[in-house]
């Protein structure tokens, strides 16, 4: 459980850890073990314990066994026991484990939802991605009517969600919002914060080391009661973020699944490919047309560029959308519900879906601009292979400092990724069957 601690919040420019006595969790497996578990071709903890054995209710185990989830993940083994109890918890796992499912149903099964009371509060850095986790809530409290879940965010009419947290009937118990919105609600006290029992950072390493972002989780943390728990997860979490993470917690749980040199995917194949600028398009072309894929995501660096590059996809008949934060907010969630329902197989992104976006059929992840940091590639490609399901990556290498990323890449998550043979790569290799 975890208390304001005002003035530890205040600065963040020291990197002076609080003095707390941390359970880092070591998930090393033995060697027979985890070549088990990787013949199952899943990421199915080592010691396989089933959901039943944590004691969950009766309704979120019904909802889990509606959710097709026959095994815990080895992310969610070690951490559901401790976090259900209200311990504070700081997780890194690797991409597509099944981080979601740990906080909601942690939060679900805590949940004693009272009329007109917000007790869980879930922050994340985009809005799609809080769309997405309030569907996650929604599937998994699909047997508790009494249950109300909201979505609040950016680029929608505040007068809604003003209305919505103003009625007792519709106030929701639980509060999935991107910090800008919520600062709003919260600052104007449309939203009451003094109920608060979970405080959860989905992607807590991005919203942090944005200042604006980490300024209004600030204020926003310290408008909630002392007595809470803390919560926060990401597949990256540098040595710079951990003790600016354990500044809003106290004596957490601290589960680091795979630590930064092995965080890379073993389902995903990786490879670059070395071009000019002025050979991208052609290149893109080729590989959409030669290679199988069931849905392709494909990052660029600017709105400009998705818009173009979606634009020249689609006249040549590859019928793509774009994902950007220039879009009206309606027409982005409705461009990511097309692509989540396979409407869609090509869309072309900014980073708007470079992380925690979850696309079961992506098994094609195209950089067709390099990230400009190591961690944004490991969270781009990670929209590809879920849930240890197979995939493949290519990246466009284009000048200097694409090779720069690529050597760095390389070198911190001890990853190799090859040229990309001239012969192509077989697709039984990273199709899913
Ligand atoms: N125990 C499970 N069994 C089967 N599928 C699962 C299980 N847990 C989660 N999943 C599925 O795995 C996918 C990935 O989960 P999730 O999006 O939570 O990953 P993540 O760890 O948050 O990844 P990222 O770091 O990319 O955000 C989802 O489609 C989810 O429904």
């Amino acid at each position: 459980m975890s208390y304001e601690g005002e003035e530890e919040l205040l600065d963040y420019s020291d990197s002076e850890e609080i003095a707390v006595q941390p359970t880092v969790v070591d998930a090393t497996a033995t060697e027979e073990s985890k070549d088990e578990a990787n013949k199952k071709g899943s990421y199915v903890g080592i010691h396989a314990t089933g959901f039943r054995d944590f004691l969950l209710k009766a309704e979120l185990v019904r909802a889990i066994g509606d959710c097709g989830f026959e095994h815990p993940s080895e992310v969610q083994q070690m951490t559901i026991p401790q976090s259900i109890l209200g311990t504070d918890v700081l997780c890194q796992a690797k991409s597509g484990l099944g981080k979601t499912a740990v906080f909601v149903l942690s939060t679900l099964q805590q949940l004693e939802p009272v009329p007109g009371e917000v007790a869980v509060l879930v922050i994340c850095h985009t809005r799609e991605l809080a769309y997405q986790i309030r569907n996650e809530y929604a599937r998994f409290s699909k047997y508790m009517p009494d249950v109300k879940t909201d979505v609040f965010y950016g680029g929608s009419p505040i007068a809604k969600d003003i209305e919505k947290l103003s009625n007792k009937d519709t106030c929701p118990h639980i509060v999935v919002a991107t910090p800008g919105r919520l600062h709003a609600l919260v600052r104007d006290n449309h939203l009451r914060l003094n109920n608060i029992k979970s405080f959860v950072i989905d992607e807590c390493d991005k919203v942090l080391e944005a200042v604006d972002m980490r300024r209004d989780v600030q204020d926003i943390f310290r408008k909630t009661p002392h007595q809470k728990q803390v919560m926060m997860f990401s597949a990256t979490l540098s040595s710079e973020i951990r003790p600016i993470c354990k500044k809003f917690m106290q004596n957490p749980l601290e589960i680091y699944v795979d630590d930064e040199a092995k965080l890379t995917l073993h389902g995903l194949q990786q490879y670059y490919i070395k071009l000019s600028e002025r050979e991208k398009n052609r290149k893109l072309s080729d590989l959409l047309d030669s290679l199988e894929f069931n849905q392709v995501i494909i990052f660029v660096k600017s709105t400009s560029r998705a818009n173009e590059l979606n634009k020249l996809l689609c006249a040549c008949n590859f019928p793509s959308i774009a994902v950007h934060s220039g879009l009206p907010q309606e027409e982005r969630i409705e461009r990511y519900k097309l692509f989540k329902e396979f409407n869609k197989r090509i869309c072309v992104s900014t980073d708007v879906f470079g992380r925690g976006i979850d696309i079961e059929r992506i098994n094609l992840a195209i950089n067709y601009d390099m990230p400009s940091e190591a961690d944004q590639y490991l969270h781009r490609v990670g929209r590809a292979g879920r849930f240890g399901t197979k995939g493949l990556s290519i990246s466009f290498i284009s000048n200097e400092q694409d090779e720069e990323i690529l050597a760095k890449i390389q070198e911190r998550f001890d990853v190799k990724i090859a040229d990309f043979p001239e012969e192509g790569v077989d697709p039984s290799t990273y199709m899913n069957t």
